[in-house]
């Protein structure tokens, strides 16, 4: 009983940390897990090039799948991944998404919008929601992040609900800086978030009106301040790019445009130390690997 499947790395809009309305895109950035069922009960996990990470969330994506589709099994999950963790760039929403899908994919149960699927994608990607909740690696269940890593394009989300505000394609390039230090959502200084809620506020009214760009500029720079991030990044990329934030509690800040405007922003970015790269929004989402 062997399952495969993918999941992306996303940027984000909105944090959903100050009001629980947060909004993000998907991004050319992939995770892949394995997933191996068998009768032991038990399900162990592991990361590829990380011995010591916690796998607590993987393995209660297999978990929470097997309960609701499976009959007791236990088994192994794996993963590997292009997405760094804890960095703002949605690891933990894709290694959930991916681990979902790779263990539906090895119970047999159809995932997807034809006549035979048990579930959607949007379903699934619910089953991880939950589990990260389980597993405390997330303060609002983080929707906004597994809606975009699962379905693909952008999404605009309510996390207090878990509901699906809007969703559409976007066609970015996009430049993401990534430092060296990380930071775990689960320890972000949330009471600083809530104070920026009437920016947060504005910053949804702008995503919901398809006015992405502009809303995470708002965006980066309402939760750079919060959290403690510098934002001169942001401002060196705002000449060139439509819109520059803050990626999730940081530390990466992820700019979108036109790849030649970003590509002035990426001579600034290589300056800073850490990794700069160019890639491209993706509109596609998560997929079992046949
Ligand atoms: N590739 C992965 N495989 C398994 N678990 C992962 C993976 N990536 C992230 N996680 C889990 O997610 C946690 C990091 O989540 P978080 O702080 O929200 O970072 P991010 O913003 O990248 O999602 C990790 O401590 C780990 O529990
Ligand atoms: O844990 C959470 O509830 C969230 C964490 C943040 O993302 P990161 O995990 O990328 O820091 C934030 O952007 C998101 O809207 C909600």
């Amino acid at each position: 009983m062997y399952g495969e499947a993918v999941a992306l790395g996303a940027g984000t809009v909105l944090n959903a940390l100050a009001t629980g309305v947060g909004s993000a895109f998907a991004l050319d950035a992939e995770t892949t897990a394995w997933v191996e069922l068998d009768d032991s009960g038990v399900v162990e996990g592991a990361i590829a090039g990380a011995p010591d990470g916690d796998t607590r969330l993987i393995r209660r994506c297999v978990e929470r799948v097997v309960d609701r589709f499976g009959d007791g099994h236990g088994g192994h999950v794996r993963t590997e991944s292009d997405v760094p963790m804890a960095a703002g760039l949605k690891s933990s929403s894709a290694a959930a998404n991916a681990t979902v899908l790779a263990t539906l994919s090895a119970l047999d149960v159809p995932v997807g919008d034809g006549a035979d699927a048990v579930l959607d994608r949007e379903a699934a990607c619910r089953i991880g929601v939950a589990a990260a909740r389980d597993a405390g690696v997330t303060v609002t269940g983080a929707f906004d992040d597994a809606s975009a890593s699962m379905l693909g394009g952008v999404t605009v989300t309510d996390n207090t609900a878990d509901d699906l505000l809007a969703r559409e394609p976007v066609d970015w390039d996009a430049l993401v800086w990534t430092p060296a230090e990380r930071a775990l959502s689960a320890d972000a200084d949330v009471a600083r978030c809530e104070r920026v809620a009437p920016m947060a506020d504005l910053v949804a009214d702008l995503a919901l009106d398809g006015r992405y760009a502009e809303a995470m500029t708002v965006n980066g720079l309402a939760f750079s301040a919060a959290l403690g991030f510098p934002t001169d990044p942001a401002v060196e990329a705002m000449p060139h790019a439509e819109g520059v934030s803050l990626s999730g509690t940081g530390p990466s800040v992820v700019a979108v445009g036109d790849r030649d405007e970003l590509e002035r922003v990426r001579d600034h970015w290589t300056q800073r130390e850490g990794d700069t790269w160019l890639t491209t929004t993706r509109t596609d989402g998560a997929r079992v690997i046949e």
